[in-house]
């Protein structure tokens, strides 16, 4: 069973189409990356998985059941994109009542202020908390009753460095349990060692979905490879030009060529089979390389339609 299935799903304010056609799924257990612009449609897609809104078309199954079947809510865990808690309350109170609120066992409500870096401050009042503490409180509230899915709506806003990267350890341990995540963010550079799939939405539309690898293939960006210590760059770079390659002299004796799809390997055997560089660096295009890259072809779209 998919933890949640999206068919054929818009979804109208008023009269404002802000989702169009959503199709889309989330495996038990899978880790997947919702990005978009502001005002792309992720909010509203998380709403609708949990229920809180119901589609204008179209259907969900979540978890197996109709999104706001309370069997379905009692598992699920939601980090909101704008947390605010009762700010006279301490941490461990406020988790308590949530807690309540959830059905979940008040027993883990220290355990889980441990788990986000918060059993110092347990005691002491929300309003005196930092932007990032809150953030983690909402984090452990999210994580209140085990859940079997997770949305985390921008879960590394106002988290430091370390707090970020103890949350992607966090996702990484809740995908071995079985967890299925689905995380919306802002954030690019890091996440994507930590997601299964990306989900890339522009403009309410589905642009692409799938393993970074998948998207690479799709996109077909190229890979870079610069080479540096060399001292035969110019006619390098000749023959790379004459074979159609891109290549550009990066600095002093350093060269690098773009590799399209099934090129890398035999550029890279190539050059280390006739040359000696010192070193040589290989950039696979980033997560940002392909949301740019997507974003970019919705808008090129978008003015050819203007065009014709
Ligand atoms: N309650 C609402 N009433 C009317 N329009 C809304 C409502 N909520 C969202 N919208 C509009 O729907 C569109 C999608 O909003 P949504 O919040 O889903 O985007 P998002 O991708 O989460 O954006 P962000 O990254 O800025 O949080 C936007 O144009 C927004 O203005």
């Amino acid at each position: 069973m998919s933890a949640v299935e999206i068919h054929g799903v818009s979804q109208r304010y008023g009269s404002m189409a802000v989702l169009h056609d959503l199709n889309l799924s989330l495996a038990e257990g899978e880790v997947l990356g919702l990005f978009g612009h502001n005002g792309a449609g992720k909010t509203t897609s998380m709403k609708l998985i949990l229920g809180l809104l119901a589609p204008s078309e179209g259907q969900l199954r979540v978890l197996g059941r109709q999104p706001a079947d309370p069997d379905v809510r009692r598992q699920l865990g939601y980090l909101p994109e704008n947390v605010t808690f009762y700010p006279q309350l301490s941490g461990r109170e406020t988790l308590r009542h949530f807690a309540r609120l959830k059905g979940a066992s008040i027993g883990q409500v220290d355990e889980l202020l441990g788990q986000v870096g918060l059993t110092h401050a347990a005691d002491r009042r929300v309003k005196t908390y930092s932007k990032g503490m809150r953030q983690r409180l909402g984090l452990a509230q999210a994580l209140l009753g085990e859940p079997r899915l997770l949305l985390l709506d921008e879960p590394t806003v106002g988290l430091d460095p370390i707090a970020t990267g103890d949350l992607y350890q966090l996702i990484d341990r809740l995908r071995q349990r079985g967890t299925s995540v689905i995380l919306c963010s802002h954030v690019l550079p890091g996440v994507e060692a930590h997601i299964d799939r990306a989900a890339i939405l522009a403009k309410g539309r589905l642009q692409a979905v799938g393993s970074l690898a998948q998207l690479r293939r799709e996109a077909g960006l190229p890979t870079r490879i610069r080479a540096s210590g060399m001292d035969n760059g110019a006619a390098w770079l000749q023959r790379w030009g004459a074979a159609g390659h891109a290549a550009r002299e990066t600095g002093e004796r350093s060269v690098e060529v773009a590799a399209i799809n099934g090129h890398k390997v035999p550029l890279l055997r190539q050059l280390l089979g006739e040359s000696e560089p010192e070193d040589i660096e290989i950039h696979q295009p980033s997560l940002e390389d392909l949301y740019r890259y997507y974003m970019e072809r919705v808008g090129d779209a978008r003015a050819q339609e203007g065009r014709s």
